[in-house]
């Protein structure tokens, strides 16, 4: 990954925020797809790993640039699993509105009434990275991050899910934790670490 030409494909603010903290330390700060002129690329992938390549090539062919894609979400143990790949789109696909507060508040509603031992959850993160669009060997990581969905949200901090996800060993949620603590317990923390150990085991290999 040079310091100078990576294309992150994320639209996402808070996603963007937690990259350039992880990245910094190595010198390299990514472009957001948005100032490069990228569009959303559409999620039609059944899987995190298929919706991360789809944003990862897309914003590669219009720029011309090595890119790095994350596609997360929250699986959620009393809803089978759900929202998912879905998260981003969970109060949009149930008619509830749209964005963060939205999302929440619909998560919420969806749980309403299970008890605490069964919010069990955990976020998911899968980074791809690719050196050019048609990349045939793309590195992939993924890593999870085990909490509990809580019923109020707190805290300030994070995006999305953040304020509702409960950490028990930390008696907190995900928003209340520091940006630097967040970046090393997270799903998203974790996958970055494994994404530049396989980057540099790739180049004392060449
Ligand atoms: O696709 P891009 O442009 O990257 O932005 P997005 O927000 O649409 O991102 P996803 O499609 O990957 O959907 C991820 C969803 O999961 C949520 N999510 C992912 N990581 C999270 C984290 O660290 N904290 C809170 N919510 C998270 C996020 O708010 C979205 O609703
Ligand atoms: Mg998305």
């Amino acid at each position: 990954m040079s310091a100078s030409s990576l294309v992150l494909a994320s639209g996402n603010a808070g996603k963007l925020r937690e990259f350039s903290h992880l990245l910094a330390p190595l010198g390299i700060e990514p472009m957001p797809q948005g100032q490069l002129g990228v569009s959303d690329a559409e999620e039609t992938g059944l899987t995190f790993v298929e919706n991360a390549l789809i944003k990862a090539r897309h914003a590669a062919e219009v720029t011309g640039l090595p890119a790095l894609a994350d596609d997360s979400g929250i699986e959620v143990d009393a809803l089978g699993g759900e929202p998912g790949i879905y998260s981003a789109r969970f109060a949009a696909r149930r008619q509830q509105g749209s964005g963060d507060g939205d999302n929440n508040a619909a998560l919420l509603a969806a749980l309403e009434g299970v008890p605490e031992q069964a919010r069990t959850a955990r976020y998911w993160c899968v980074l791809v990275y690719l050196r050019h669009a048609a990349d045939p060997v793309p590195i992939i990581v993924q890593a999870s991050w085990e909490g509990r969905v809580l019923d109020a949200p707190q805290g300030e901090g994070g995006f999305g899910y953040d304020p509702l996800f409960w950490l028990p060993e930390h008696g907190m949620t995900a928003a209340a934790l520091d940006a630097e603590t967040k970046n090393r317990l997270s799903h998203r923390g974790r996958a970055m670490q494994q994404l530049l150990e396989a980057l540099a085991a790739q180049s004392g290999q060449a």
